[in-house]
């Protein structure tokens, strides 16, 4: 599913008007429609009053066939105009004129005190906010500056047209003031604010519906950034065939762990063999190996010499790295007091798919003019901090940036980055980016993130396809979480191991 800025949609909106030939006033009448037919389950009684809120623009337009559906159905419904009657054009003018011609009435805002205004909204149990849509430029302006924040204090239940009004349609750090609505009905593909912060927390519960805008219009205009769904998860998730053995399903190795830091390692090793490694060999510096073999049963030790409790040298052999592994995966619990130089010694040997994490990204930094020239694919699955300090920001500017910085980097340096977060963002080299819907923030917990190195490193040796492999693994990461919360566990009591544990469960489900 397409994601896109309030200019695509334009773009795409236009597309399908001028070069394909579809009527606007379908198209609108297609959106009302959808929307309605979205809500209905939502709206409990006939006698709960809704009122539609009505802007001057294409988003208000969409308001009028909202109205007239509801009324045909039988709602009791109030429909305010917020501009005067003559400032609406065009293909809202014609549905505002169809409206009025079934016989239907049209509050106008500026006939009534602000007061009364207020007052008639209070005795409504459902807002429709169609004041504002993707056409927003600059600050609000009045009356809409003033009636936000009051709708906002109303405490109804507000259910936004495409989206909340008020709010940018890009990615956007800061939000002035907007609809804060509980559920909002985006029209066609979903728009990229609702997938940064804190616009996201304006959206409440998102739906998308489609109102008939052909996938070619879409296409020609945005193919650059996805949603990535069940849908296509259960598309691409690798099949186990029947007559296939343990090498089939791929030979990792994970260097992983330090004499204080021996969690990590277990997490990363039990993920990557739940999400069906065949084969996994762990890493670990002599000195954790006691403690971290005590914990894991399948998997096979290779011992590293340490230095200050962390791996100092992994003593892996050419012939090993050229033959023996199918993928590697680096990185958590490894620690940041030696010099981190083995690191080098992989991104130049193994030509096969390295996946970075955690501290193996501290040490990345050291040797990063090697990744666009190295042999093999490169995933790195930075949090925001570990990302600011890969490209020498502050992690306020990565927050505000994500979807822009982490293509440019992904672009400039040829890799795959996971950058994690809610809505976890999975870029590829060539800049095409899927966003991850699932997880909460019972995932903000150490340990989480060694769990989804092991998934990303299970996935990329059994699928062809390195960006599906990435996004299905940060799919399930997260929909572990939202089982566990929404069969009894607190987000606050999820533990990293919780993950592992459901993930048999997680994957019954594809
Ligand atoms: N064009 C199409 O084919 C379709 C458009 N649709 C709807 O049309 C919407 C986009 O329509 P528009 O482009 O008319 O945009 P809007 O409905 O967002 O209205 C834009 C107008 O609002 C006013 N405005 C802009 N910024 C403002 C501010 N900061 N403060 C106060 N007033 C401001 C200006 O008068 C501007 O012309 C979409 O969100 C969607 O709901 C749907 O009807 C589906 C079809
Ligand atoms: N509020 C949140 N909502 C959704 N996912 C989250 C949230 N906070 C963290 N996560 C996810 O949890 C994981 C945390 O990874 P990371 O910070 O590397 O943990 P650690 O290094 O402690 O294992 C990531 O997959 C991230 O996307
Ligand atoms: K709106």
């Amino acid at each position: 599913m397409n994601v896109v800025t309030g200019e695509e949609m334009h773009q795409i909106d236009r597309y399908a008007i001028e070069e394909i030939g579809l009527k606007e006033e379908l198209l609108m009448e297609n959106a009302g429609l959808a929307f309605v037919n979205c809500i209905l389950p939502l709206l409990e009684k006939k006698t709960d009053r809704v009122a539609v809120l009505i802007g001057v623009g294409n988003n208000g337009g969409d308001g009028f066939v909202i109205s007239r559906s509801l009324l045909e159905k039988g709602y009791q419904v109030d429909v305010w105009l917020i501009p005067p009657l003559e400032k609406v054009k065009g293909t809202a003018k014609y549905h505002m004129e169809v409206f009025a011609k079934c016989g239907y009435q049209i509050l106008n805002f500026e006939n009534f005190t602000y007061e009364h205004f207020l007052e008639k909204l209070t005795s409504c149990t459902y807002l429709i906010d169609a004041l504002l849509g993707t056409g927003i430029r600059g600050s609000l302006r009045s009356p809409y500056k003033e009636i936000i924040p009051a709708v906002n204090k109303l405490d109804r239940t507000v259910i936004s047209v495409d989206l909340p009004s008020g709010l940018p349609s890009s990615e956007v750090c800061e939000v002035e003031e907007a609809i804060k609505a509980t559920y909002t009905v985006t029209l066609q593909c979903p728009k990229l604010s609702a997938f940064t912060y804190p616009a996201r927390e304006y959206y409440g519960e998102l739906s998308v519906v489609d109102i008939g805008i052909p996938r070619l219009a879409i296409n020609e205009i945005s193919n650059e950034r996805f949603l990535w769904t069940e849908k296509d998860v259960k598309r691409t998730l690798p099949v186990r065939k029947p007559s296939s053995h343990k090498g089939s399903h791929g030979k990792a190795l994970i260097i992983a762990g330090s004499k204080t830091m021996t969690g990590a390692p277990v997490l990363t090793t039990k993920a990557c063999h739940r999400l069906g490694a065949g084969l996994v060999t762990l890493a670990i510096p002599d000195v954790a190996h006691e403690v971290v073999a005590s914990q894991i049963i399948e998997a096979t030790f290779h011992l590293c010499s340490s230095k200050n409790g962390e791996i100092n040298d992994t003593h892996l052999s050419d012939k090993q790295l050229k033959d023996r592994y199918d993928a590697i995966a680096v990185g958590p619990g490894i620690g940041r007091n030696n010099t981190g130089s083995f690191l080098k010694t992989l991104l130049t040997d193994f030509q096969k798919p390295i996946i970075i994490d955690a501290d193996g990204l501290y040490y990345l930094k050291r040797y990063i003019s090697t990744l666009r020239t190295r042999g093999g694919a490169t995933i790195l699955t930075p949090h925001s901090g570990e990302f600011a300090f890969l490209i020498n920001e502050s992690i306020k500017t990565v927050e505000e940036n994500r979807f822009s910085l982490s293509k440019q980097f992904a672009m400039q340096h040829g890799v795959y980055l996971l950058l994690k977060g809610p809505n976890t963002i999975v870029t590829t080299p060539t800049g095409n980016q899927f966003i991850n819907p699932t997880g909460n923030s019972a995932l903000a917990k150490g340990g989480s993130g060694d769990v989804l190195t092991g998934m990303v490193l299970a996935l990329v040796m059994q699928q062809q396809d390195l960006q599906p492999a990435i996004s299905n693994a940060a799919f399930l990461h997260g929909k572990a979480a939202d089982i566990l919360t929404s069969h009894g566990f607190s987000p606050l009591s999820v533990l990293a191991s919780d993950l592992v544990e459901i993930m048999p469960q997680v994957l019954d489900r594809f």
